[in-house]
């Protein structure tokens, strides 16, 4: 075993099938969106797909290129000397560290809570010379234009939505997220591995800059996975599920996943969470007939760390289904014990399966999808 790889333990082999190619995500100008044009563009986009790349940003690319080239230099060494000096790196499913749940994911990170300069002096690890100091740095500048670029498009849907004020400003602490800068190591069973497993984010929005030729991330969309193809120089923005709850049910939260990176090949990539104030109540504005009760994303965060911790997964925004849409019990489809087997887990698969239900229909309640 290369001693660099982290010591990812044994998972039962999964099934995977070819993603799908081609799939066409909108490109938004961040300047045009900010000065209205684009304005029609971000709506669709959010509604339709939950997903959109954006240009013009106004992150430098040197920037990108030395975060992503320094990442993977300081990652993929001996994983347990960094586990014992880098209070932020981790591997395998950094949502469960904390809980003792089975490492799947085929990947290694770094976490950086974005907090004023004055109390991240522990974060990252302290010290350890010139390339640990670089990359806090890279990482709190690269912070900065991701939370600009999080207002700004925060800001554009809240007009949108017509949200107050208050809610605008309480609803996104774009200065309060975090990001999180991943290596998908080589992996010899790469066909029957994920780099990260299927999911929505619980984030307001999210942020991904990956490498400019490098792919593996894959969205579901009508049922099926579909590669992403990397576009250099650009970003991705993904909805997560606070802005679905915010806008009632009216904008999506993509489920997507990463490839495990073949043998001799890895992938880097960094992402940006933005997320609201713990305890704003979160409720879509009068005029959207929500099918969400009004929470906090306190109440959120504890009510996915306790499904986790009971059943190994998220279950995510059906848990604050109001009364009237959770009276309607989803009809819970059971697989043929034949393709149970196939699949490897089976409480696994018989979760996404109905999950899967589960979404269509909060798509049909709100009017998203006609059937
Ligand atoms: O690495 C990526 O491209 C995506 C990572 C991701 O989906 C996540 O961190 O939630
Ligand atoms: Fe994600």
């Amino acid at each position: 075993m290369d001693p660099s790889c982290p010591p990812f333990p044994q998972a039962p082999p999964l099934q995977l099938q070819p993603g799908l190619p081609g799939l066409e995500l909108p490109t938004l100008d961040l300047e045009r969106v900010v000065g209205g044009e684009d304005r029609a563009a971000l709506v669709a986009a959010c509604r339709d797909l939950g997903v959109f790349r954006v240009v013009n940003h106004g992150v430098p690319g040197e920037l990108r290129g030395r975060l992503l080239e320094l990442g993977q230099q300081l990652l993929g060494r001996d994983p347990f000397e960094l586990k014992k000096a880098r209070p932020g790196y981790f591997w395998g499913t950094a949502a469960l560290q904390s809980l003792r749940v089975k490492e799947v994911n085929w990947l290694e990170g770094l976490h950086l809570d974005l907090v004023p300069a004055s109390s991240s002096s522990s974060q990252v690890g302290d010290g350890g010379g010139e390339g640990w100091i670089r990359i806090r740095a890279l990482m709190a500048d690269y912070g900065d234009h991701m939370a600009y670029i999080a207002r700004k498009l925060f800001d554009a849907l809240a007009a949108e939505l017509g949200l107050d004020t208050q809610q605008t400003a309480s609803y996104l602490t774009e200065r309060h997220g975090f990001l999180r800068l991943y290596r998908y190591p080589p992996c010899p069973s790469s066909a029957s591995c994920l780099g990260m497993e299927p999911h929505t984010d619980s984030s307001v929005l999210s942020i991904i800059l990956g490498q400019d030729h490098v792919g593996g991330l894959q969205m579901l969309r009508d049922g099926a996975w579909h590669d992403v193809a990397p576009a250099p120089g650009e970003l991705l923005v993904s909805l997560g599920d606070m802005m679905t709850a915010i806008s009632g049910g009216l904008y999506q939260s993509v489920r997507h996943r990463v490839l495990a990176s073949r043998p001799s090949t890895e992938r880097l990539s960094c992402c940006y969470f933005a997320f609201p104030q713990e305890d704003a109540v979160i409720e879509a504005p009068s005029g959207i007939s929500s099918v969400y009760r009004p929470f906090s994303y306190r109440e959120f965060r504890e009510q996915v760390q306790a499904d986790i911790k009971a059943t190994g997964s998220k279950v995510g925004l059906s848990r604050f289904f109001t009364a009237a849409s959770s009276t309607y019990v989803p009809p819970r489809i059971m697989m043929p014990a034949a393709t149970r087997r196939a699949h490897g887990h089976t409480g696994h698969y018989w979760r996404r399966a109905n999950s899967f239900i589960e979404r269509t229909l909060l798509e049909c309640r709100s009017g998203i999808r006609q059937s």
